[in-house]
């Protein structure tokens, strides 16, 4: 700035020289004696950054954006016992809601599938391994043990797919040992999804299905044989009962161009390890979708170690879809000493009773009915197992009726603030019923978000 007679402003000087004291303002300013050509980088590199800091703040405001959207989102949170039947929800869910990314997964189900029928061949050759040792044999010969050593490659293959996505190297080591060592492990993942992309796209997971359907013949010779089925139930295994059972199947799982329906990729079992978040967006025209939001589903990891994991989600969630099976008949797996359905209820209260839930809708789902069911038919009473059931009628009406008055009771009782008391019976492994299911419960959490957003 000069004035008309050419000096410069005592005002200006005096701001020029704070700006000679700034450091900032003496970083910024020209070299003495620029060139033209320094001075045109200077003012590009100048304008380069200026334009990747725009890049951040504006990649900033879309983060923001995208919390401030999931703080509004409604999100629901899975819980219960592991094996309860949380993630097969998921699936329901995703089936229900997303169906074309659920188709986009089969090829990574493919593989699953398969390392389920592994672990039962597995579980089978450990338990003939077992009774071989034992001191008199009399259901098994060395037909049998010749069977196993002969399926050898086939039970290598676990190791190879688990390697390929195990969280932990102590999982891959006891995979790399010998059968017996394996009865009862199970296949875990690392959280996120990124072991169905592995699975998907492995060459090493195509070479393992290939394998597998070259023994297909040896595999159905092993299970069709009766010895073996007499002597898993003299030693009261029962595959059946357990997730990711599939050696009904077998011909059909190992062909090689065998592609899983959506009740194989119900059934089959893989273990939840950390919280996974799964993102719902609509995906279906609304007249099919019933007018479906976008909403997020957070699946958790449900086995005693792991569950303190569940804590940071609680504050953030609209409602609880809690899943207890009523095996009052079983015990947990990772502490046999602890009966399934009473840890369920240890959980149920906590639950119920827990102050950063007060808010939550709490959804009860009755899960595995269907085995329930089978069990009952087979001749189970209930009273054998919990003895306050006394002398009702030994039916499946009167047992959902007994622990679902419980369940209501405890719900009640130790809810911080009132609130309804949803119950479901599921078999989640049926698509056709939860469909229904989770389609009222998806309206009803959305129904009462909205009502609580227009009372905030
Ligand atoms: N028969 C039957 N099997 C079921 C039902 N629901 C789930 N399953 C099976 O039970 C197994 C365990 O289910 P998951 O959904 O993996 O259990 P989870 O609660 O997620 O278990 P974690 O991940 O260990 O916490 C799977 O193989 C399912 O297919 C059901 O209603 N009936
Ligand atoms: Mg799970």
């Amino acid at each position: 700035m000069t004035t008309s007679n050419g000096s410069v402003s005592r005002r200006h000087r005096a701001s020029l020289d704070r700006e000679r004291d700034d450091p900032f303002s003496a970083a910024l300013a020209p070299p003495p004696n620029e060139t033209p050509d320094e001075r045109n980088a200077r003012i590009m590199a100048a304008q380069k950054a200026e334009r990747e800091s725009k890049k951040i703040d504006e990649g900033i405001a879309a983060s923001k954006k995208l919390l401030d959207k999931k703080k509004a989102d409604v999100k629901m949170l899975l819980l219960g016992q592991s094996e309860s039947g949380k993630s097969t929800v998921l699936k329901n869910f995703r089936l229900r809601f997303t169906p074309q990314y659920f188709d986009s997964e089969r090829a990574a189900w493919r593989i699953v599938v398969l390392l389920n029928l592994i672990s039962s061949i597995r579980t089978i050759a450990s338990t003939i391994t077992a009774e071989l040792a034992a001191p008199e044999f009399t259901l098994v010969s060395s037909v049998h043990r010749q069977r196993c050593v002969d399926l050898a490659p086939v039970l290598a293959q676990e190791h190879i797919l688990l390697s390929l996505i195990a969280v932990s190297p102590h999982f891959v080591e006891a995979a790399s040992k010998p059968a017996e060592m394996m009865l009862g492990s199970e296949a875990v993942v690392r959280p996120g999804g990124e072991w169905k992309a592995i699975f998907a796209s492995s060459e090493a997971a195509k070479e393992a299905a290939s394998v597998v359907h070259s023994m297909r013949d040896e595999i159905d010779a092993l299970w069709a044989d009766t010895a073996v089925r007499e002597l898993l139930e003299k030693r009261h295994i029962s595959l059946k009962d357990a997730g990711g059972f599939f050696m009904d199947d077998i011909l059909r799982v190992t062909a090689l161009d065998f592609i899983p329906t959506d009740s194989d990729i119900l059934r089959a079992r893989i273990k939840t390890l950390g919280v996974e978040e799964h993102f719902f967006e609509k995906e279906l025209p609304t007249s099919r979708n019933a007018g479906v939001k976008d909403f997020w589903i957070y699946d958790v990891p449900g086995s005693r170690g792991s569950r303190a994991a569940w804590i940071p989600f609680f504050d953030q969630v609209q409602a609880i879809v809690f899943l207890t099976p009523l095996s009052f008949y079983e015990v947990l797996e990772e502490d046999t000493r602890v009966n399934r359905l009473e840890d369920s209820v240890v959980l149920w209260k906590e639950i119920c009773g827990h102050r950063l839930l007060e808010n939550a809708s709490i959804i009860l789902f009755f899960n595995k009915m269907d085995i329930l069911k089978a069990k009952l038919k087979a001749g189970l009473i209930i009273k054998e197992y919990v003895t306050s059931f006394g002398d009702r009628p030994n039916t499946y009406a009167g047992a959902t009726g007994y622990f679902k008055e419980k369940f209501k009771a405890y719900h009640k009782r130790l809810s911080p603030k009132q609130r309804p008391f949803f119950y479901y019976e599921t078999t989640a492994v049926d698509t056709r019923s939860t469909a229904k299911i989770i389609g009222t419960v998806h309206e009803e959490i959305f129904r009462r978000h909205l009502k609580d957003s227009i009372l905030i």
